[in-house]
């Protein structure tokens, strides 16, 4: 059969290329209006085939100098280029930070796809109404009252912590602060997420929870800056691929059990006629309920559960870490941190820290978020547009990564008038009123922001009063801290310190 002699399977084959072809070059055109869309935005010289994705010197002190030094030259907004094709909008002020952040533009699959195999769609990874759903039934986990309770197990890891430092001070040694606070931070989440008691502070990093956790943490720090492992098959196929997926195993299963054996606690109070209301986090999560009375399913939970611990210890240990340094720096600092806890504990012999006092502490506070500020555990965030968007005066098309660069937000010298020094009394009363509050986003901000916000400041701040009741803090004057990007702003080479008894100086 033919049509004016040409055969219908020629004119099949030529609609078809020609549709293709219309594809091509439809989808060729899209992409460079979008690529002039972004080269109005303004960025640095790129590299042949490379773009900017060779110029950032380290993952160190340098690198973070040269991101720095970035910010100054476009304090905004600005696009870097990820090789030849893949363009990254950098938002790093408060004006443009604000509409990425107040807006529903999802997370980038790019980066939080990396946890997906042991965070599965938790809360941290999920985007739209899976994400919504989560979030609207965990907020109660968080409620002042369940808070509360929790500040009973702070305060009794950090007496674990203090006692710990009592030795190494009686031995006069200066010691790693990094490894010990992970270990707390690390006990605090197990007890308060999974009511797990693994007395890890003492049994120390031989744990195989604990050390499955704690390779997880590193392995995806490995990968988070190789991007040609990011596809999950390739990933696989390494020995670290493998360890991966062993360490989550052993993690999924020792969440499973613990949330099994929890479950069976709660079915049999309920069979009892002895069920009381649930006021922990797991219990939370095993009762939560939608309107018409759909739970979380068992993987739902464990997805939540382990992403609370990642999510709640590598964070805090970060945080709590770089105050302790900061306190230990600057000992004008030191002076008036003692003198505001010996106000707020007077004659009390105990050395708890109570929920009234947490609120008695405005100068730590301050301290706190200086911290946070010139070191923020968190130093990155990506999300990726789903539809045109306005920043800063330029059109951003869809599909697009855009970095909020919490770092940079936080450093900004047209933000922060001498952003490299420690003054805590920028964030006193006076000083924050007049502020954009997007100018601080350690936490992030707007409907995505950190859940465990209140959870985290109660937790850094009952351990650093607990110390700072009892010791004075000194840095090693032959160690110099490098600090180091990764899943978490963390110390490269460890953070060296000295506790020295008040009483003895
Ligand atoms: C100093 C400590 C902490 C810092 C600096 C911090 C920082 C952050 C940041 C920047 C985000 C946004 C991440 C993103 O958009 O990709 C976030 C989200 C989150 N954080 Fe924290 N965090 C801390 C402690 C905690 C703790 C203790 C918990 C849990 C107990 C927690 C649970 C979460 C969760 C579940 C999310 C995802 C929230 C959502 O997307 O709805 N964080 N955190």
């Amino acid at each position: 059969m033919a049509f004016l002699g040409i055969s219908w399977t020629t004119i099949a084959l030529t609609a078809v290329a020609g549709y293709l072809l219309t594809v091509i070059v439809r989808k060729y055109l899209g992409y460079r209006r979008d690529v002039n869309l972004l080269c109005k935005l303004p960025g640095m010289e790129t590299e042949f085939l490379f773009g900017n994705s060779r110029q950032m010197p380290d993952l160190c002190e340098a690198g973070l100098k040269w991101m720095r030094e970035n910010c100054g030259l476009r304090p905004r907004i600005s696009i870097g280029w990820m090789g030849p094709f893949i363009g990254m909008v950098n938002v790093v002020h408060p004006d443009t930070v604000k509409v990425v952040l107040k807006s529903s533009i999802p997370k980038s699959r790019n980066v939080y796809q990396l946890v997906e195999s042991w965070l599965g769609q938790g809360l941290l990874v999920s985007n739209g109404r899976k994400w919504a759903r989560s979030r609207r039934l965990l907020t109660p986990a968080f409620h002042f009252d369940i808070l509360k309770q929790y500040l009973l197990v702070k305060n009794n890891a950090a007496g674990v912590l203090v006692n710990k430092m009592q030795k190494y001070a009686d031995e006069g040694e200066y010691f790693e602060v990094f490894s010990d606070v992970c270990l707390f931070s690390l006990d605090v989440i197990l007890q308060c997420a999974f009511s797990y008691e693994s007395d890890c502070q003492n049994v120390g990093t031989n744990h195989p929870y604990i050390q499955a956790v704690s390779e997880l943490n590193e392995l995806l720090a490995d990968r988070f800056f190789k991007f040609w492992l990011y596809p999950d098959f390739l990933y696989y196929l390494t020995s670290k691929g493998r360890r991966w997926k062993r360490a989550c195993n052993l993690v999924h299963t020792v969440a499973e059990k613990i949330i099994a054996d929890r479950k069976q606690k709660l079915d049999e109070e309920r069979c009892a006629g002895r069920e009381t209301p649930c006021r922990d986090f797991l219990g939370i999560l095993l009762t939560a309920q939608d309107e018409d009375g759909t739970g979380l399913t068992p993987g739902e939970i464990r997805n939540e559960v382990d992403t609370f611990l990642f999510e709640g210890h590598d964070t805090t240990t970060s945080g709590t870490s770089w105050i302790l340094y900061s306190i230990a720096k600057y000992s004008d600092v030191q002076k008036k941190l003692h003198e505001e806890i010996d106000q707020v504990f007077g004659d009390r012999q105990s050395e708890d820290i109570t929920w009234e006092d947490l609120s008695c502490l405005p100068y730590m506070t301050m301290v706190i978020k200086e911290s946070l500020r010139l070191n923020p555990p968190v130093t990155f965030i990506q999300r990726v547009t789903d539809e045109p968007v306005d920043i800063g005066g330029f059109r951003i098309p869809a599909a697009t990564n855009i970095n909020i660069i919490v770092y940079n937000i936080l450093n900004n010298p047209t933000v922060w008038k001498n952003s490299q020094e420690f003054i805590p009394e920028r964030f006193s009363p006076e000083n924050t009123d007049a502020r954009d509050p997007f100018a601080f986003v350690p936490f992030s901000a707007g409907p995505r922001n950190c859940i465990g916000q209140i959870f985290a400041m109660n937790e850094m701040k009952t351990v650093v009063a607990r110390i700072m009741r009892r010791f004075w803090l000194e840095l090693d004057p032959d160690h110099v801290v490098q600090r180091q990007l990764g899943a978490v702003l963390r110390s490269k080479n460890g953070i060296r310190v000295r506790a020295v008894p008040r009483k003895l100086r």
